[in-house]
């Protein structure tokens, strides 16, 4: 397969030693926005900032190659992107975390806050950790496992940054060089402390599940997740 980075930084290098170990070849790395032809691949995997993302995507989309996006803080056009997708019959794969554990994370955390909606003594808590040069806060991770909260329990209608009100996830986030990422969700009482936790030691399981998304999305038209790619149902 003949695969274009968009964003040749830390994820991109990542991205760049396993799609070659997989055996495929990189036609295009680049951290600009242009000077490029983006039909010479085959798949796009973007991996850039947040203020790129959305033109990165749509380029790829509106020339008819499929692209997945791990860029996270861009998520406010992602709508957009849905609807241009659609209407050229893209193919298109977003995912706030790629890697394999943290796709199993997501569902541990949706069957714990199914369970937990039943009981009223808990508050619940998410606090990520990332390494200092992360432009975006709070992670995207984060925010799909806040999101998978409130989509199993009524509790919770909303997410906010350093904020607990009634009804609403705290998230905190914290930046400690070098930490790939740890998201840690905590259930308090005044009795106990139940506690579910994924630390990432490396970045290699978020470039592994990227090429891997890219690998699956090839040949295919729609509006995909890693719960499509990874079939964990
Ligand atoms: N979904 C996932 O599994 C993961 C997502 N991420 C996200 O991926 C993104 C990149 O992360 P890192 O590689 O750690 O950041 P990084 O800062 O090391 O690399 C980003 C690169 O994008 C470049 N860039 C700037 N404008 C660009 C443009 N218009 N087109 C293409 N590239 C451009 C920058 O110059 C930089 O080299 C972040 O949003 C991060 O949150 C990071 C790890 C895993
Ligand atoms: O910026 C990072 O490094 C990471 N970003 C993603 C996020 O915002 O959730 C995924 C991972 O945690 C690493």
């Amino acid at each position: 397969m003949k695969i274009a980075l968009l964003g040749y930084g830390k994820m991109g290098k990542a991205i760049e030693a396993i799609a070659i170990q997989r055996g495929h070849d990189i036609v295009i790395k680049t951290s600009e926005q242009s000077g490029y032809n983006i039909t010479d691949a085959d798949v796009a995997i973007d991996f850039s900032v947040p203020s790129a993302a959305f033109n990165n995507i749509s380029n790829c989309i509106n020339n008819q190659v499929p692209v997945i996006s791990g860029t996270t803080g861009w998520l406010e056009q992602y709508n957009d992107v849905v609807s241009l997708c659609e209407k050229q019959k893209g193919a298109f794969i977003y995912a706030s975390n790629f890697s394999l554990g943290v796709n199993i994370f997501f569902e541990l955390n949706k069957v714990l806050a199914k369970m937990m909606a039943k009981v009223d003594d808990y508050n619940v808590d998410i606090e990520e950790i990332h390494h200092t040069q992360k432009l975006d806060a709070p992670s995207g991770t984060a925010i799909t496992l806040a999101e998978g909260i409130i989509d199993n329990n009524t509790a919770y209608q909303d997410w906010k940054l350093d904020v607990s009100d009634k009804n609403t996830i705290p998230i905190t986030a914290k930046r400690i060089p070098e930490v790939p990422g740890t998201h840690t969700i905590t259930y308090n009482s005044a009795i106990d402390t139940i506690k579910i936790e994924h630390e990432a030691h490396n970045r290699q399981g978020f470039a592994l599940g990227a090429v891997i998304a890219a690998e699956w999305l090839v040949g295919k038209t729609g509006i995909f997740t890693m719960k499509d790619v990874l079939a964990l149902d």
